[in-house]
């Protein structure tokens, strides 16, 4: 019941109903395996941080909230691992549909875990080739900056890769600070909704269109069910704890 309560909370502070279709905001976010994808998303459109997940299939969540004022539909599409192989990278073929639907593309990595910061210039070259003429908007996020002691990846690497590639860059913990992770999911949600509807994704954006193959099936449908079974699964498993201790 209180779970309930919450969700509707959090519905009335970000999803308030509109009488005027919004327009819609795509974005991918790939990375390395638990490199914290789920977390930073679910960070991001519900406050929460939720410590554990079950290994990613890749859902799209869709939430309305308000950008300059204006309503707009934010489409995040999570997505499965990537991994670096003996030839070069791995990327599930739902992560790569995902480059080519999205509007920006979050590029995450985990400061703890090497492998994932030296994926990131792979992904960034997938994203570029998707791209073609029209390249998104790229931001790389550094995750788990609360695990000092962890740490695998010094925080100038981050900032200079990010240099190199032309894209911004936020040290963030899905953890311990939403407004870390918020402010830098926002502040890619302002630059898009800036965009003319021509290069931002609207509801049927050309540019968008353009770079989707018809044989490319489209990632999840929106899953805010998804989101509330989790919560459920997190809160049934806390009670189990509480009876049986
Ligand atoms: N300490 C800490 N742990 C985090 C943070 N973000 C995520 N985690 C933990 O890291 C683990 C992996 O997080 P996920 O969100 O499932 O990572 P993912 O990238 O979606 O993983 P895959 O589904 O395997 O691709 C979980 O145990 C999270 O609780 C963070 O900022 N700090």
């Amino acid at each position: 019941m209180r779970l309930i309560q919450n969700m509707t909370t959090i519905a009335e502070c970000t999803a308030p109903e509109y009488s005027v279709p919004s327009r819609v905001i795509k974005i991918a976010v790939i990375g390395g395996s638990g490199v914290g994808k789920t977390a930073l998303v679910v960070r991001f459109l519900t406050r929460r941080f939720i410590g554990d997940y079950e290994r990613n299939a890749g859902n799209l969540y869709s939430r309305e909230v308000q950008v300059d004022g204006d309503p707009v539909t934010i489409q995040v599409q999570d997505t499965p691992g990537a991994e670096m192989t003996g030839d070069g990278i791995s990327l599930p073929d739902h992560a790569a549909c995902s480059i080519q639907w999205a509007d920006a593309v979050v590029l995450v990595y985990s400061v703890t875990d090497r492998g994932s910061f030296d994926l990131i210039e792979n992904l960034h070259q997938l994203v570029v080739r998707a791209g073609g003429a029209g390249i998104p908007p790229v931001i790389l996020l550094a995750n788990k900056a609360d695990l000092l002691h962890l740490r695998r990846v010094d925080s100038q690497q981050g900032p200079l890769l990010a240099g190199t590639l032309g894209c911004s860059f936020y040290e963030v913990s899905a953890s311990e600070d939403y407004n870390q992770v918020h402010g830098a999911f926002h502040r890619l949600c302002c630059q898009l909704a800036k965009q003319p509807p021509s290069l931002a994704s609207c509801s049927a954006s050309a540019t968008t269109e353009k770079r989707r193959s018809p044989l490319i099936p489209r990632p999840k449908s929106p899953n805010m069910q998804d989101l509330k079974r989790r919560f459920k699964q997190v809160l049934s498993a806390k009670v189990r704890t509480v009876t049986s201790v």
